[in-house]
């Protein structure tokens, strides 16, 4: 069995309950507030560049070229492809590429990241790809779904995000973490495995909080402060 087959096992409900998620349901169905959307997407502008640095530990530590390249594709393919569609629905409403990396993050979003690069840098190279893996699947599973919803794909203002997350390009994304988790735990003790299944769940139940931090942003009692 792949280890993906089995993350995949432990991952399923949670990743399904994203879809009922009234956040997720407003981008597929077409309904999500517009104000609530721009909040979520200028922190994930700055979650993006958090996320990167975790590509960026991962090639460091990679013990071969082949490990290293992957990860920093995985790197250029965030900041050059995925990070566009932000920057693209940004300058849409006047808002500049400098405005956008000055968002102020959020604590969901801090938590989040923070967590993600203490276990790259805590362990090896299987920890980067580990703490990255929901992070790129959940949101190809998502897209993949969601372009299925009846005219998610063609939304005036939503359909953008649909067709980014469920096109060919993110899939690849997706599968090349994929690719590299299996490879890199080939021969690992179920110690290990168990760990790594542990950092992929963990980073799921971040996912959940963070369609709760866009869908529920208003209603808080706190402030974001500046980066
Ligand atoms: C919070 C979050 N998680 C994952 C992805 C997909 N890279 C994203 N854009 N944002």
């Amino acid at each position: 069995m792949l280890f993906t087959d089995r993350l995949f096992k432990k991952v399923e409900p949670v990743w399904s309950s994203y879809l009922d998620h009234p956040f997720v349901k407003g981008i597929g169905e077409g309904t999500v507030d517009e104000d609530k959307f721009i909040h979520y997407m200028r922190q994930d502008y700055v979650y993006l560049i958090e996320y990167s640095r975790v590509f960026a530990i991962g090639s460091a530590k990679a013990k071969d070229l082949k490990t290293m390249t992957i990860f920093a594709n995985l790197l250029h393919g965030t900041m050059n492809y995925e990070m566009d569609l932000h920057r693209e629905y940004a300058a849409k409403i006047g808002i500049s590429n400098e405005e956008l990396e000055a968002t102020g993050p959020s604590s969901t979003m801090t938590a989040y990241t923070s967590y993600m690069i203490s276990q790259a840098q805590l362990g090896g190279v299987e920890n980067s790809i580990a703490a990255v893996l929901a992070c790129a699947w959940s949101y190809s599973f998502i897209g993949k779904e969601l372009a299925r919803w009846p005219g998610a794909l063609d939304h005036e203002l939503y359909g953008n995000w649909v067709r980014m997350y469920s096109s060919d390009e993110f899939a690849k994304i997706a599968e090349d973490c994929k690719e590299l988790i299996n490879d890199i735990t080939k021969d690992k003790p179920e110690d290990e495995l168990k760990a790594l299944e542990d950092i992929v769940l963990r980073t799921s139940y971040f996912e959940y909080m963070f369609w709760d931090m866009a869908e529920n942003i208003s209603t808080w009692p706190v402030k974001e402060l500046a980066r």
